[in-house]
């Protein structure tokens, strides 16, 4: 029976990666979607955006909601310092198999925790079931539907401490206006645009970097 995309993408990084290279990971990614079929990664224009971000922030604790085959769960974490944790949230079963493969592949599997489900039901148990206070940093990625009720749910159930900083991808596109309105107008975050192109191809998207203000 044919293979899927995800399945595709993770024998090109076992083909074209080293074992615990991360970098030698994202490189086999950007190379399969740039050269052989086009995939939902952030991509390396936008990469290179997010690892600038987690670089300066240096976060202990990061969530990133929306794994697909974890190409910036990868990004992220090859760039978290010693005993910092990234928690991930995947809905789709198929694309949390493969992100575990290729996180293993990149030798990230100590950093990173991938679990299966939806982000509204696992949200409200990050303290009781991963001991998690606030999250510094975290990287909106999933179904664009759920940016806002996502963030607003963090929120309520104190995830987000002064300081704390959302990155969102894709708010130009698919696009998340409801998300974008909401963070640009709202007195609590401190939000700016970063224009930059949907991966692999020259339409115009970007990433929002929002501060929680308390
Ligand atoms: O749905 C997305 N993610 C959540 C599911 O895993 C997603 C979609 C697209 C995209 C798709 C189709 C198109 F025509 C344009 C953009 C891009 C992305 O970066 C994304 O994250
Ligand atoms: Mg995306």
């Amino acid at each position: 029976t044919k293979s899927t995309r995800p399945q595709r993408l993770l024998k090109a990084v076992q083909k074209h990666a080293t074992r615990g290279d991360p970098q030698s990971v994202i490189s086999a990614i950007d190379h399969f979607c740039r050269h052989s079929e086009w995939a939902m990664n952030v991509g390396d224009e936008k990469g290179c955006i997010l690892d600038s971000v987690v670089s300066e922030l240096n976060p202990e604790k990061v969530l990133e909601l929306g794994t697909y085959c974890g190409y910036s769960t990868v990004r992220i974490a090859r760039l978290l310092p010693p005993g910092a944790r990234l928690i991930t949230l995947e809905f789709n079963a198929d694309y949390a198999a493969i992100a575990r493969q290729v996180i293993a592949w990149a030798g990230l599997e100590d950093k990173v925790q991938l679990v299966e489900g939806a982000s509204g039901d696992w949200i409200p148990r990050m303290k009781e079931h991963f001991g998690i206070e606030t999250f510094d940093f975290v990287f909106l990625d999933h179904w664009k539907d759920r940016y806002l009720p996502d963030t607003k749910l963090m929120e309520d159930c104190g995830l987000l401490r002064k300081g704390t900083v959302l990155l969102a991808d894709n708010v130009i596109c698919p696009g998340v206006p409801d998300y974008l309105e909401y963070v640009r107008n709202s007195l609590s975050y401190k939000s700016c645009y970063f224009k930059s192109h949907l991966e692999y191809t020259k339409a115009e998207d970007g990433l929002e970097k929002s501060v929680f203000l308390g």
